[in-house]
């Protein structure tokens, strides 16, 4: 079996003062994966990736990067992963080009292996390689943020919520950049609070919430798990009472016309549900579905947990 890109394992996380942030935490990012972990505000997420990058001690587990033990290897852990963090980082009077030389230096990669123009040049910045940073625009500065994590080549790149405040286009820009690392081999692991975002961008989804893992598993089958369908069925005439019928979970009147009725998808069908309504003598005028998505079940593992 191929090891894991991240491997953790029971990992425990106390903070001074006592707060648990995670709570005997183990699961696998799989190797060339865009692995995402979510969980609301609080949930341990930051701390996780803070013991990955060894600025947070862990409290119990272990924890392994491209199969090196982050204790008995930190060095090798550490160059294996390149963590892009939620605040932007670098000196604004240097050039982006200044700036990956500088972090290449730090990280002790030698000039012959160094790839900074390579790199700015793959994340679109190549025409700004020797403009000052401070005057790159918000999307550039994450971008830049980005290879500046990537200068030493690791196997695994880390986002740390990248798009938190970044406007939709320059998101879906930084997306198309990070694909393009995924595509050429690199695992990424990304936090994020936008369930849509992870739902098209993941292949697989593990879910923290109160420093507990509540999910793991891939993105299809997590979307899957949600049961619940809406469908709002709107009739020829003002509805007078309400209907009911056992294959109806909820159902409302949402204006005189409309019908908005919440049903379980492993128990019916849109075709049972239409034809009960039609039984109470309307006639359908039109119909409209909303298909369960990643925040229905991320809203029911996250009540069920609590
Ligand atoms: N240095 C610290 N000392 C004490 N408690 C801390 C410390 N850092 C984090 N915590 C607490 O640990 C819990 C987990 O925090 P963490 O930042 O890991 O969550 P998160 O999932 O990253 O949240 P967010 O999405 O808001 O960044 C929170 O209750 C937080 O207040």
């Amino acid at each position: 079996m191929t090891e894991a890109a991240i491997d953790i394992r029971g990992l425990s996380k106390t903070y001074q003062g006592g707060k648990r942030a995670l709570d005997d935490v183990s699961f696998d990012v799989p190797r060339g994966q865009i692995f995402g972990l979510l969980g609301p505000n609080g949930a341990g997420k930051s701390t996780l990736i803070n013991i990955l990058a060894g600025l947070v001690n862990k409290t119990a587990g272990r924890a392994a990067i491209w199969g090196f033990d982050i204790d008995a290897h930190p060095r090798n852990a550490k160059a294996s992963i390149g963590i892009v963090n939620q605040e932007i980082t670098f000196d604004p009077f240097f050039t982006p080009i200044e700036t990956l030389e500088i972090q290449a230096g730090l990280y002790g990669v030698r000039k012959a292996d160094r790839r900074s123009m390579e790199l700015l040049v793959a994340m679109g910045l190549g025409d700004k390689a020797n403009a000052y940073s401070r005057t790159l625009s918000g999307g550039m500065k994450r971008r830049l943020m980005v290879a500046k994590a990537m200068v030493h080549a690791p196997p695994v790149l880390v986002l740390d919520e990248p798009t938190a405040g970044v406007d939709i286009e320059l998101r879906q820009q930084l997306w198309a950049y990070v694909r393009g690392l995924n595509a050429e081999g690199v695992t990424v692991v990304l936090t994020t609070h936008y369930l849509e975002e992870a739902e098209q961008l993941c292949d697989r989804i593990a879910i923290i919430n109160q420093g507990r893992l509540i999910a793991n598993e891939p993105t299809r089958t997590l979307v899957g798990m949600a049961q619940e369908k809406l469908v709002a069925v709107t009739v020829d005439r003002d509805i007078a009472a309400v209907p009911e019928n056992v294959c109806f979970q909820k159902i409302e009147r949402t204006d005189p016309r409309t019908l908005a009725i919440t049903y379980r998808k492993d128990e019916v069908n849109a075709g049972e549900v239409l034809a009960a309504i039609g039984r109470e003598g309307y006639g359908i005028v039109d119909v409209s579905t909303r298909e369960a998505d990643l925040e229905d079940v991320f809203l029911n593992l996250t009540r069920a947990a609590r």
